[in-house]
């Protein structure tokens, strides 16, 4: 993937679609103390497991093998990486390089998307922490948010000249994404002794599909902002893809940790139904984004989750006396009412769902 011919562009100057001058780092960005990155404590000791799929190609019986690794991953850092997945790299550069170009629009044409509305459901967003007292600070990206289907209405809130290509890009990818999205479901019901179509069964039919391009503009200060605020995914599983630049960083045990950029890799994470559904078994963990001094970073993330009128809650085959249940069930239009409450200011939903320890559903 070469970014490069748009990268001296870019660190000449970005503007935010609802700004009416360049981005710099003006107080609105500066994050209080405590919620600043602290670089120099990020560690490159451990890393997140690369988990390589082309074995089940080669060889259906090593599905159970992959299973058991991406289980492993899943207990112990909620994050993985694969390769060798099947999707076509030039449908991943394609999707990438539409995204470059939406945020190479000029700010008044990006801000016919722009929106502050969380009910919108296709929006240019800049994300923010609500701090106490009140006050806003502003992260250092623009994030296009849309449904993964139907990608028609999607386009035609597009500006004319660029709505095609972008639609192009995405419908292929999302077919691709779709595609693994079922592998993996299939792969993380196997790992937790369940029939292979047992999570996707379960999501529902018409899963509440969300796709979010990021978008981080270069920073003249990466220790004072941040791209994206820690945070869990609300979804069930989400497939990102990253550009070569770096800036990703998951949390284990209190310790942030960076993602390399891998080329032709994906990066998966589980998100909250799925700890839910396996009983806090596996971990949907706080992830950031870091900016950096140099280069723009661009990431698409495909969220897959529950339609919003299915039961979530501990499978069944989960508990036992040893594992009782962790949370109560709950319709997931429940939890994104919470989600959409807590916006901006706590982010702590499943938190909510919890029971108290050793409480029968
Ligand atoms: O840009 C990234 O690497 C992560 C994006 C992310 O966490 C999200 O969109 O939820
Ligand atoms: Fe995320």
């Amino acid at each position: 993937m070469n970014f490069n011919l748009n990268f001296f562009k870019k660190m000449k100057s970005f503007q935010l679609a609802n700004e009416s001058s360049p981005l710099s780092l003006t107080p609105q960005f500066i994050l209080p103390e405590h919620k600043r990155p602290h670089l120099s404590e990020v560690t490159s000791l451990d890393s997140i497991p690369i988990i390589d799929l082309s074995y089940i190609d080669e060889n259906p019986c090593s599905s159970l093998e992959v299973a058991h690794k991406i289980s492993k991953a899943c207990e112990e850092f909620g994050f993985f990486q694969i390769v060798n997945h099947g999707v076509p790299e030039q449908i991943c550069n394609k999707m990438m390089k539409a995204i470059d170009d939406l945020f190479e629009l000029p700010a008044e044409q990006r801000d016919i998307l722009f929106s502050t509305d969380h009910a919108k459901n296709i929006k240019l967003v800049n994300y923010y922490l609500q701090v106490e007292g009140g006050e806003k600070v502003k992260m250092w990206s623009e994030c296009f948010s849309h449904p993964w289907y139907p990608i028609h209405d999607v386009i035609q809130l597009l500006p004319e000249n660029f709505g095609a290509q972008y639609r192009e890009a995405f419908t292929e990818y999302a077919k691709e994404i779709d595609a693994l999205v079922r592998r993996l479901l299939s792969l993380l019901s196997i790992g937790l002794g369940l029939e292979d179509d047992y999570l996707l069964k379960k999501l529902g039919e018409q899963p509440r599909l969300r796709a979010q391009a990021n978008f981080y503009p270069p920073c003249p200060d990466p220790e004072l902002t941040l791209g994206l605020l820690d945070h869990t995914d609300s979804n069930a599983l989400t497939v990102l893809l990253q550009s070569q630049v770096s800036g990703l960083q998951v949390n284990k045990d209190g310790k942030w940790i960076s993602v390399p950029s891998i080329p032709n890799a994906f990066v998966i994470n589980l998100a909250d139904q799925i700890q839910v559904l396996s009983n806090g078994r596996y971990k949907s963990v706080n992830h950031r984004v870091v900016t950096n001094k140099a280069r723009s970073r661009v990431s698409m993330a495909m969220f897959y989750g529950p339609n919003p009128d299915t039961i979530i809650g501990p499978i069944q085959e989960l508990i036992d006396e040893e594992h009782p249940p962790r949370y109560r069930n709950y319709r997931f239009s429940e939890f994104l009412e919470e989600f959409f409450n807590q916006q901006g200011t706590r982010r702590m939903i499943k938190e909510v769902f919890e029971l108290p320890f050793n409480q029968a559903v």
